[in-house]
C-alpha cells in the first residue's frame, strides 16, 4: 500500500485534500498521518503487486465477514481477509478475524515496509486484506481502537486498484482530513490516530480496490 520527504511537514486547513500537500505529512490536534502518493515505485509495481493479489487472497465468508451495528448482524460491504504471524487475530465490531499464514506476495510487501527508515523499521505481524469490489463497497466511520492493536505500533495502509476516498473526523473539534488513496499510495497512521473516527464511504462507479 505506497514514497519519501516525510519529514517535510506542513499544517494545512481542516478539510485540505492531501493531492495539495503531496508526500507529506498531515498534523491535526490528535490526528498524525503521513501519506505517500506514489509508494509503489511504478505502475508496473502496482499492477502487479494487484494482479497477484487478486489472484492469490481468499477472502473469507460470511461468517466472519459480518459486523454488529444496532443490534443486529449485517454482511460486511466489502471482502475481507487477514495474513499474518501465527495466533495473531484481530477483533472489531466483527467475529474474530483469524490471521492466515503470510501469502508470499504479501510477506513480500511486508519485508519491504520493514525494511523502509521512513515507516521506523517496524515489524509488522498482521495484514487486513479489504477488497471494495465495486464503488458501492464502503467502510463505515469507525475507530481504530482495539485492544489487539499494539498502542506503540503505527497502521501502515496500502491502496491498490482504484482510487477511493478516505477520510478522518474529529467530532469533538470538528475537523475532518479527507485523503484520495490513489493506487500505489500508502498512508501511515499514528496511534494517536486512534481518537479519530475513519471511513472509506461509497463512491459511485469506482472500480475494484484492495
Ligand atoms: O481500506 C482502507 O484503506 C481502510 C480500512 C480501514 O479503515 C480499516 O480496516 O480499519
Amino acid at each position: 500500500q505506497r514514497s519519501n520527504a516525510c519529514e517535510r511537514r506542513r499544517r494545512g486547513r481542516a478539510g485540505q485534500r492531501a493531492s495539495e500537500f503531496g508526500s507529506n505529512f498531515i498534523e491535526r490536534r490528535q490526528l498524525r498521518l503521513t501519506y505517500y502518493p506514489a509508494y509503489l515505485p511504478s505502475s508496473r509495481w502496482l499492477a502487479a503487486c494487484f494482479a497477484l493479489l487478486e489472484r492469490q487472497v481468499t477472502y473469507y465468508g460470511p461468517d466472519i465477514a459480518k459486523v454488529f451495528v444496532f443490534g443486529k448482524w449485517h454482511p460486511m460491504p466489502r471482502q475481507l481477509c487477514a495474513y499474518g504471524d501465527a495466533g495473531v487475530a484481530y477483533t472489531y465490531s466483527a467475529p474474530r478475524v483469524p490471521a492466515k499464514p503470510w501469502l508470499p506476495s504479501l510477506a513480500a510487501i511486508r519485508d519491504v515496509l520493514a525494511a523502509d527508515a521512513k515507516l521506523g523499521h517496524v515489524r509488522f505481524n498482521f495484514a487486513l486484506v479489504n477488497r471494495y469490489a465495486t464503488g458501492d463497497n464502503y467502510i463505515g466511520e469507525h475507530r481504530d481502537s482495539e485492544p489487539d492493536l499494539d498502542p506503540s505500533a503505527p497502521i501502515v495502509s496500502l491502496s491498490l486498484g482504484a482510487q477511493r476516498d478516505f477520510y478522518f473526523r474529529q467530532p469533538l473539534m470538528g475537523e475532518k482530513v479527507q485523503l484520495a488513496l490513489a493506487g500505489g499510495s500508502l498512508l501511515a497512521m499514528q496511534r494517536a490516530n486512534q481518537q479519530s473516527l475513519a471511513a472509506l464511504p461509497a463512491q459511485a462507479e469506482a472500480g475494484p480496490a484492495a
